[in-house]
């Protein structure tokens, strides 16, 4: 008897899709093929597709400090309803920052105890915590992160040359990558405040100080100091096609960087931005239609190695100003990545479902030294999520998890809807509930 069986899925494997069952013991996968023999517990997935849990390697939950902006309960529910089993947590924005082993215990305290998936730390690299790289990676970090720009928070100030050389050659010592927001901190500031001393508050003020050179040429540098230091480079969040192409071509060259972009970006442009305003502000900006459609043409190419949702949101209060720029910028999305996906680009744009999985689970698991995570193989950890791929439905208010109940995606349709996620094969949500609560691991990268 096994503890579990799934009958009948497609799964959805990293070469392809194939109806199977798959039996689950101890929580890991121990087998995958036809007619299994008998589970404890069994679920009929027929007419479903089986994807490995999405692995969410850039959200902002900020708990500690700031549970009012969102939660760790309420944003591991969300990413469970969207099938995802695993999240990665930005160290900015809960209250102390994540910068040394201190602020790394406090955070660990409350994920494991409001946590109801899996999740890694993300340590963060500013000019004030070099020298303690090396207590994080001791703790267990994925990596650290910087920002190039500023970031909202005078407790991380932004990372300069000398800062992010330093810390990429302490990160490559360490064997752990270095994540970068890519936007000039110098334009970005110096555009920002030339537009603002003339008036300028609104969306298209906000956007003009913002460019694609803006991230381009942070994009440029990072990869110039990865390569000069041998630093593994994670790029989160690319906006753009052209910074795609960038980035892809460093790698080309032999930097050894990988590339991030978030669902908003495929999703909306400028002008959504315009019409939705604050819900949909976020940094770097959504951007023109055509350079959206670049960025696709990145991720059909499999020029981009992941999707994640960079899920930001803040109290509404601070979604509230006359001046755009005094908007809090991020966007609350961690609940539709999956679905993003499925209704953008596999039913409109032929993205196979195998490049699906491998933007969500198998490059993130892999990036990052995941051991036993982000696939449905023998021997992984059972995460994975059901989902009905011809099912519609249209997001609405109730349908989120999120603290509050704010998103770009609220009223919008999609085709694709996630009936039940299982973490280490324990269901986490099952049809549009939770279904238990703090199952969530540390998981650390393993070199
Ligand atoms: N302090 C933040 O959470 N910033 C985030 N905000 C965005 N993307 O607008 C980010 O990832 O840069
Ligand atoms: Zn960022
Ligand atoms: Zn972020």
């Amino acid at each position: 008897m096994f503890d579990l069986v799934v009958r009948g899925g497609t799964l959805v494997l990293e070469q392809g899709t194939a109806v199977a069952d798959l039996a689950v013991e101890d929580g890991k996968i121990v087998q995958v093929g036809p007619e299994l023999g008998a589970g404890r517990e069994e679920i009929d997935a027929r007419g479903l597709h089986v994807f490995p849990g999405l692995i969410d390697v850039h959200v902002h939950f900020n708990e500690p400090g700031h549970e009012d902006w969102e939660g760790i309960a309420t944003g591991s529910a969300a990413l469970a309803a969207g099938g995802g089993t695993l999240f990665f947590d930005m160290p900015l924005n809960s209250i102390p920052c994540v910068l040394d082993a201190r602020s790394f215990d406090a955070k660990l305290e409350a994920l494991r105890a409001k946590s109801l998936t899996d999740f890694a730390l993300w340590g963060g690299l500013t000019p004030h915590n070099l020298e303690r790289l090396p207590e994080l990676a001791e703790r267990g970090v994925i990596g650290f992160k910087a920002f190039m720009s500023n970031s909202g928070l005078p407790e991380f100030p932004h990372a300069d040359d000398y800062t992010l050389y330093q810390g990429m050659q302490t990160a490559t010592r360490l064997g752990l990558p270095v994540a970068v927001h890519a936007e000039s901190d110098n334009l970005t500031a110096r555009l920002a405040a030339e537009i603002r001393a003339k008036g300028g508050k609104g969306v298209r003020d906000y956007l003009a100080s913002r460019p694609v050179l803006a991230e381009l040429e942070a994009i440029q540098r990072a990869t110039l100091l990865a390569q000069e230091t041998g630093c593994k480079l994670h790029v989160v969040h690319i906006s753009s096609g052209r910074g795609v192409v960038l980035a892809a071509e460093a790698r080309a060259r032999g930097v050894d960087v990988s590339l991030e972009t978030c669902p908003h970006y495929l999703f909306f442009d400028e002008e959504d931005l315009e019409r939705l305003g604050a819900v949909a502000k976020c940094a770097p900006p959504l951007r023109p239609q055509a350079e959206q459609e670049a960025l696709w043409q990145g991720v059909l190419e499999g020029l981009v190695d992941l999707v994640a949702s960079d899920h930001s949101p803040s109290s509404p209060d601070l979604k509230e100003n006359p001046d755009f720029f005094a908007v809090w910028g991020g966007i609350a999305g961690v609940q539709s990545t999956l679905a993003v996906l499925l209704e953008a680009g596999f039913h409109r744009r032929g993205l196979p479902l195998e490049a699906v999985a491998r933007l969500t689970a198998h490059n993130p698991a892999r990036r990052f030294g995941l051991q036993g995570k982000g696939g449905l193989e023998v021997g992984h950890d059972a995460d994975f999520a059901l989902a009905d791929l011809d099912q519609p439905f249209t997001l609405r208010p109730q349908d989120l998890f999120y603290r509050h109940k704010q998103s770009p995606y609220l009223g919008h349709g999609f085709r694709g809807t996630v009936r039940r996620t299982v973490l280490r094969g324990q269901t986490v949500f099952s049809d549009g509930e939770p279904t238990s609560s703090t199952q969530g691991q540390l998981v650390c990268p393993k070199p």
